[in-house]
């Protein structure tokens, strides 16, 4: 059978070594998301090197050797490891006659492909825009030419002169443009502010799946909502892809002995994620800054493992997240010989696809989130139905009883709920 796929650019990875014990996986990562990028990665070069050269990244002599082995290659695109200057992107395209792409753009490119919903696709465009408007060149004459602008700034403009005032004009326009996308977007926040708000009155506590792209966070969502919610089928997208998730989804779990928790799946982390991006994709990580658990999944199949949780680490600390507490959720279990589930402190070793595991994860998260709730017994007046409401709202109630004496209730209590409430404790 003749398969009619389009073949995919030959590309060369290459990167500097600044003695970075952490290189090899960097590399790894690189030619996985160049994969990402729909591109065949067919070599790559590295230079151990003190320091970066300023105008070319590399030394004359590497990139002479790149060249060569690139061309042998029939490579027609070099991807680098790092986020570049533009004129070290314009030099090296220059003596390699290769189509030069530095991590970051990279990312952005694989984001901007992924991006499905409004919010995403603005957030990737804007981090897009900030990356391209400190590379705009006077000989650059029209932004549709630009490389790798795919179209996302619109193109289009006006031609007024060359030159230096038409690199103002291109750049007021971008400027123009970031203006009104981030206005778009606080106006989208504004909106999911308001659902977070609601979320957040009620006492129900919030608990957000975090970690490495592709580990099974949202495999593990779809799991847990299959066995504990009523809207199993509002189940959310898996792939075996890096970055299949760019959005913020948000369910509520609630398990057999009257405990629910608000659960939430977002963007998957990279090392190395351009700050612009990750500045952009702030409204999307609220969840993960307002949760008061986090479940780090890690893929335990995967041999860069460590890696994975110290890159998950450094992005949390990245948007400011320090003291949340966390359960480190190893995934993929069934691809070892190891018996599972297993839990050992706050570690689980489980597989998102198996429903025993899935229970397991879910009496861990109990136990972890609701520590400091206490079993309470209160006697509400018969009038009280205000107060019986707000408890069955946001608390978990676990019997109520109408008596002569008034009302029976039997709940668990958040440890402000306890102050609140102290007079009807029974
Ligand atoms: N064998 C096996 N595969 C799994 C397991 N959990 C998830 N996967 C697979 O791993 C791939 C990625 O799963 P996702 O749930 O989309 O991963 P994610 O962490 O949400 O990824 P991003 O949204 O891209 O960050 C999919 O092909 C899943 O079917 C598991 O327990 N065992
Ligand atoms: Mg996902």
């Amino acid at each position: 059978m003749i398969e009619n796929t389009p073949r995919k650019n030959k590309a060369f990875i290459a990167g500097v070594n600044l003695n970075d014990s952490n290189f090899d996986y960097y590399m790894t990562e690189l030619a996985n998301l160049t994969e990402a990028a729909n591109m065949e990665v067919v070599g790559q070069a590295r230079q151990n090197a003190e320091h970066i050269v300023a105008g070319t990244y590399f030394g004359l002599g590497k990139i002479n050797e790149i060249k060569d082995m690139a061309r042998g290659l029939k490579a027609k695109v070099l991807i680098l490891n790092d986020e570049l200057t533009p004129v070290q992107i314009r030099n090296l395209e220059k003596l390699t006659k290769l189509r030069v792409i530095d991590r970051t753009e990279l990312i952005l490119e694989i984001f901007s492909k992924r991006a499905r919903t409004k919010q995403a696709k603005l957030q990737v465009q804007l981090a897009r825009l900030q990356y391209e408007l400190p590379r705009l060149h006077p000989s650059e004459n029209n932004l549709d030419q630009q490389r790798g602008n795919g179209g996302s700034t619109g193109g289009g403009f006006a031609n007024r002169g060359a030159g230096e005032s038409k690199l103002e004009l291109n750049r007021r326009t971008i400027g123009k443009q970031i203006a009104i996308i981030k206005n778009e977007l606080k106006e989208i926040s504004q909106q999911e502010e308001i659902k977070a708000k609601r979320r957040n009155q009620n006492n129900i506590p919030k608990v957000a799946l975090v970690g490495y792209t592709n580990a099974g966070k949202s495999t593990t969502m779809n799991g847990l909502l299959q066995e504990f919610s009523k809207h199993s089928d509002k189940q959310v997208f898996v792939k075996n892809m890096l970055f299949a998730t760019l959005d913020t989804n948000v369910r509520r779990i609630e398990l057999d002995n009257n405990f629910s928790f608000i659960l939430s799946d977002t963007v998957g982390f990279i090392s190395k994620l351009p700050h612009n991006l990750v500045e952009s994709f702030k409204a999307t990580l609220q969840e993960v800054r307002d949760a008061d658990l986090l479940i780090n999944v890690v893929d335990a199949s995967d041999p860069n493992m460590i890696q994975m949780i110290r890159t998950t680490q450094n992005v949390l600390n990245e948007i400011g997240i320090k003291n949340t507490p966390m359960i480190t959720a190893y995934n993929k279990a069934d691809k070892s010989e190891r018996n599972y589930p297993q839990i050992e402190g706050s570690n689980i070793l489980y597989s998102a696809t198996d429903p025993k595991s899935i229970t397991t994860l879910a009496n861990l998260i109990t136990k972890r989130i609701f520590v400091n709730y206490k079993r309470t017994r209160l006697l509400l007046p018969l009038s009280d139905g205000k107060t019986l409401s707000y408890l069955h709202e946001n608390a978990q109630v676990i019997s109520e009883n109408f008596q002569n004496d008034g009302i029976h209730v039997t709940v668990r209590l958040a440890p402000e709920q306890q102050n609140r409430f102290s007079n009807y404790i029974v």
